[in-house]
């Protein structure tokens, strides 16, 4: 085999994809790769098409021609459900935890089931699941309020919450919609380091506005305009770019 003529490894290949309204092409044509260990971040002005990239590649929305490949899946072809199976996880704007439950128990019951062993003994799985939501809640700050009840948390420790409830299902991809949306700065602050924390095993695709967020989290910028790319890469790049500048970043 001759180096550099395989194609590269990408964890998720998006290609020529499109989704017409109505005649309307919300994303039209669209092809960008997402490498492993990537936090990649889209940006773009209102009704660019992001939030509706990100529900084509969940499956809530489905796609009029092009493919999605998620290693050598095609997510394009498969149900919402078995997109989570298959290692997608995505988390909508507004936090949906279970208020009257504990942080302990939210991250318990998103614990997935029938991953240990068929037959394993029910306290071996118990041990596991402990051990796996002390593991997450560590690393979402909020290994001191495992006994609180969701309810009582600050905004900004629901959104990590929510996010925990996602890393405990250990998706190799995971999807936020503007996670920092409403958190104070010092609870920005902590999301990037959580983001940079996570992306160990798995990549993160973001959709955000607030740029100061962007520059500390992005390895790459996709910027989204009328459903195509507009420009991608480094931040540094993407924002010196001066077509990204007329349509987004000036105004
Ligand atoms: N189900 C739908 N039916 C009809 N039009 C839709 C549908 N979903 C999205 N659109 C349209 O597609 C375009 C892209 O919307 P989308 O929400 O993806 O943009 P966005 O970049 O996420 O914007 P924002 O930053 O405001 O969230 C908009 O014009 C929107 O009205």
């Amino acid at each position: 085999m001759l180096i550099g003529q395989q194609p590269k490894d990408f964890l998720l290949s998006v290609e020529g994809l499109t989704v017409s309204f109505d005649g309307f092409k919300a994303v039209n044509d669209l092809s960008f790769y997402v490498d492993e260990n990537e936090i990649r971040v889209i940006i773009g002005p209102n009704g660019a098409g992001k939030t509706t990239v990100l529900d084509l590649i969940c499956g809530k929305t489905r796609a009029t021609s092009g493919s999605i490949h998620f290693r050598d899946r095609d997510l394009t072809k498969m149900r919402e459900n078995e997109i989570v199976q298959a290692g997608v996880g995505r988390k909508f704007q507004t936090p949906s935890i279970y208020d009257d439950l504990t942080v302990f128990e939210n991250l318990e019951i998103s614990f997935p089931r029938g991953r240990s062993v068929l037959g394993a003994l029910t306290f071996k799985r118990d041990a596991e699941v402990r051990e796996r939501v002390h593991e997450v809640a560590e690393m979402i700050f909020l290994k001191d309020r495992l006994a609180m009840r969701a309810d009582l948390l600050s905004h900004g420790q629901k959104q990590w919450l929510e996010i925990g409830m996602l890393l405990i299902q250990d998706p190799e991809l995971l999807m936020l919609d503007e996670p920092v949306a409403g958190m104070s700065v010092s609870e920005r602050v902590k999301t990037a380091e959580l983001l940079h924390r996570i992306i160990e095993g798995r990549s993160v695709l973001v959709i955000e506005h607030d740029m100061k967020f962007v520059e500390d989290i992005a390895h790459k910028v996709t910027v989204l305009h009328q459903g195509q790319i507009l420009s991608e890469g480094t931040m540094d790049k993407v924002k010196n770019d001066p077509k990204v500048i007329e349509v987004y970043l000036g105004h």
